[in-house]
């Protein structure tokens, strides 16, 4: 089985998957906040693991985490999957490719992989959220980082003395009027607005046929969306789990 892992900066994603299932047929999968990693352990046991892939964004010290947890469960090391040049006919545009987010890479590689031979918009809403442009023929083009939701809601309540901090929450990120009629949905509204704003931007300069949101705060963001989407999950998954057989046959011949 296959164990495909998106460290982020706010939360771990994971997934296990049959080699040959279909993208987003999981066998299990979950998230948990960094403080909780060490569930994990109990998480990943008792799945007969063959091969790890991991993209993690969230520094040194995650990684080691990581690896400690991983090291008895698996049976050779994790693939500490990283954003190159080109893969699995995805070109990166990046002036630096290995700069590039690692997830950012594998979100382009699962997009690609769900909807090939279309000009793509991905956008991540995470702690970042990211807007990527993949073109109709493989190239990654680049993108757009600006704060997700969650950082703009924190940085208004920490930097102004009158605005109070929005906290997550079903209903406090519900959607609300574009002009609204009190502080906190007035505040929702502005950094919704800049959310699905970027987004559309986004859609209309490539021009995209097709957007694909994903990430913690997707569920929020998309309802906004103006332009042709597919809300998932966990694109980053997909992406990693589409790539994962020729990472491991990479291993296996260097
Ligand atoms: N209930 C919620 N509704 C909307 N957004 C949320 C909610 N809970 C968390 N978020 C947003 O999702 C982000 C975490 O998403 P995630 O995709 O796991 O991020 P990362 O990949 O950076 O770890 C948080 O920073 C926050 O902005
Ligand atoms: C932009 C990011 C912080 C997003 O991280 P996330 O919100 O998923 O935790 C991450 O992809 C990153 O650190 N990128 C490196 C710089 C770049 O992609 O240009
Ligand atoms: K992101």
């Amino acid at each position: 089985m296959l164990l495909l892992v998106d460290a982020g900066n706010t939360r771990i994603k994971w997934a296990i998957a049959a080699q040959d299932a279909a993208p987003g047929d999981w066998t299990a999968h979950g998230a948990v906040p960094h403080a909780e990693l060490d569930r994990l352990q109990a998480a990943w046991a008792g799945h007969g693991l063959t091969y790890a892939v991991v993209s993690n964004v969230a520094g040194h010290a995650m990684q080691a985490q990581l690896a400690a947890l991983l090291a008895p469960l698996l049976p050779v090391p994790p693939h500490w999957f990283t954003s190159r040049a080109a893969l699995n006919g995805l070109r990166n545009g990046y002036r630096h490719p290995a700069q590039l987010g690692s997830d950012r890479f594998a979100a382009a590689l699962g997009a690609r992989s769900l909807a090939p031979g279309k000009a793509l918009v991905v956008a991540t809403c995470g702690t970042a959220t990211t807007v990527d442009a993949v073109s109709a023929a493989g190239d990654f083009i680049g993108g757009m980082i600006l704060p997700g939701l969650g950082l703009m809601l924190g940085a208004l309540a920490r930097g102004t003395a009158q605005l109070p901090q929005v906290a997550p929450g079903a209903d406090a990120y519900a959607a609300p009027p574009t002009f609204a009629d009190h502080t906190s949905d007035a505040i929702l509204s502005g950094c919704l607005a800049a959310q699905a704003g970027a987004i559309e931007r986004a859609c209309a300069a490539l021009p995209a046929d097709l957007c694909i949101v994903s990430g913690g705060a997707a569920a929020s963001v998309a309802p906004l969306l103006s332009v042709p989407h597919w809300m998932l999950d966990n694109i980053v998954l997909v992406g990693l789990h589409a790539v994962a057989p020729l990472l491991a046959a990479e291993t296996a011949s260097p």
